[in-house]
């Protein structure tokens, strides 16, 4: 991409508008007179545009849980032609059957940077995941590494929602909905089957996705918290209508069970002019995150931290959570204060936007990712035990760091790039090398 091309994406994303709440019934329209009032379908819809509903829950679904859209665009989407399915590069997709799942603590490097022109589609990147796509159940963790902006192409996922989360190199993401800016420290959400390009506010951009098959990720019940705190519904943006009105071929890439689709169009479908509903993107600032903590002693599980919960079928155990390590103060007294030592049922897979993380002194890096997988016992590497263990614990800011984890509660399959990748750490064991035994009966 050119410097001025990213220079235009930037100019954009700098006087984008937003409608702000989570899951709100925003309705927007980019000319107006363009959405129809008191009705979905008349009989012709305003400006010659075409109504189209979007779906993104069964019709019947309780209204709580509901997801869809009304869109009036240039041209219906029905109109294209047959799609042909392309090789996937590195993209792959649940059932992850390539290897075996694997008990051991596994951690990579930051994904190495694209030879040659690389979007984002094609820099995307799969390193794991579980379930099946066609169950709709299940998850897979993505990374991406790109350079050059989606031009004249465009990805939709029939799979499931994008959990996009930069890392490094902000993006614009053009979307059927409008348009939508994520810098590092934020983190967008594509909805199933929204289609959208991507492109870069600077000369790179590295991140990681969350593909999330399941149900669509909603804010986590408060409880004894309140009615406020974690990520407050008000924080989360989304787009107003902006559309693009372009002829000529454009590449639609559509994942469908799995596999990549693709067809060429002799329009953008970014052609919507108005739309209202609730099956939506957003973006969320991870700083806006409200943290809550022990003050008095021990460190709370880390589900005190999650931004965003897709629930499973049974209450309390999540198909994937994102869960945030946002810059906080830790106060507890006589308590071990980073990570303790612990084996999970639920499967961890972790990600740092910047800095550092609490519980690992050395090796995590930003762009790098760990797995700890079903039942893996982990914790504090050795430096951060001996150093948290011996610790004046007067009140402590924790702010040189971001970090995530994607929590799940099937184990994670990773996928044979991800096992061979030469970016994986070997040796990740030996932070937990050299803990000695202190028992003194
Ligand atoms: O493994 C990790 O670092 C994530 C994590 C953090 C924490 O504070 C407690 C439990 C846990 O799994
Ligand atoms: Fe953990």
């Amino acid at each position: 991409m050119t410097g001025t091309a990213n220079e235009q994406a930037r100019k954009t994303a700098e006087g984008l508008v937003y409608a702000t709440g989570f899951g709100n019934e925003h309705s927007s329209e980019a000319v107006p007179g363009a959405l129809p009032l008191g009705r979905n379908a008349p009989q012709r819809a305003p400006l010659g545009l075409y109504a189209e509903q979007l779906s993104g829950s069964a019709f019947t679904e309780p209204r709580a849980t509901n997801h869809r859209s009304w869109l009036y665009r240039i041209r219906p989407s029905a109109a294209h032609p047959p799609f042909v399915r392309v090789e996937p590069r590195a993209v792959r997709s649940a059932p992850f059957t390539e290897c075996v799942p694997d008990p051991n603590r596994l951690r990579w490097n930051p994904l190495p940077a694209p030879e040659g022109p690389t979007d984002f589609l094609d820099g995307l990147w799969t390193l794991g995941g579980n379930g099946d796509a066609t169950q709709r159940s299940g998850m897979a963790v993505h990374l991406y590494h790109a350079n050059s902006a989606m031009e004249r192409r465009v990805f939709s996922d029939a799979d499931g929602e994008l959990l996009i989360v930069p890392e490094r190199g902000g993006l614009l993401l053009r979307t059927e909905l409008g348009l939508l800016r994520a810098v590092p420290g934020e983190v967008a959400l594509i909805p199933r089957g929204v289609r959208f390009r991507v492109e870069l506010l600077d000369a790179t951009a590295r991140g990681y996705v969350c593909e999330n098959y399941g149900q669509p990720f909603r804010l986590p019940d408060l409880g004894p918290i309140g009615a406020n705190g974690l990520a407050n519904a008000r924080d989360f943006r989304a787009p107003v209508a902006a559309y693009e009105d372009v002829e000529g071929p454009v590449e639609v890439v559509n994942k469908f069970c799995g596999s990549l689709w693709t067809a060429t169009y002799d329009h953008s479908p970014l052609d919507v002019v108005a739309w209202h509903g609730n099956h939506a993107p957003y973006v969320y600032d991870l700083r806006r995150f409200n943290v809550i903590g022990s003050i008095s002693y021990d460190h709370p599980d880390p589900s005190i931290f999650t931004v965003l919960t897709s629930p499973s079928d049974t209450p309390g155990l999540a198909g994937v959570d994102f869960v945030v390590f946002a810059p906080r103060w830790l106060v507890g007294e006589d308590t071990f204060r980073p990570p303790y030592f612990h084996r999970n049922v639920m499967t961890e897979y972790m990600g740092l936007i910047e800095g550092a993380y609490d519980a690992k002194a050395e090796g995590f890096v930003p762009g790098g990712g760990s797995l700890h997988n079903m039942m893996s016992a982990h914790g504090p590497d050795r430096e951060t035990f001996d150093r948290a263990s011996a610790a004046e614990l007067v009140p402590q800011k924790i702010d040189d760091g971001l970090a995530f984890m994607f929590e799940t509660r099937w184990p994670l399959t990773l996928t044979a790039q991800a096992r061979d990748a030469g970016h994986l750490q070997r040796g990740y064991d030996d932070v937990w090398q050299g803990l000695q035994r202190h028992f003194r009966p």
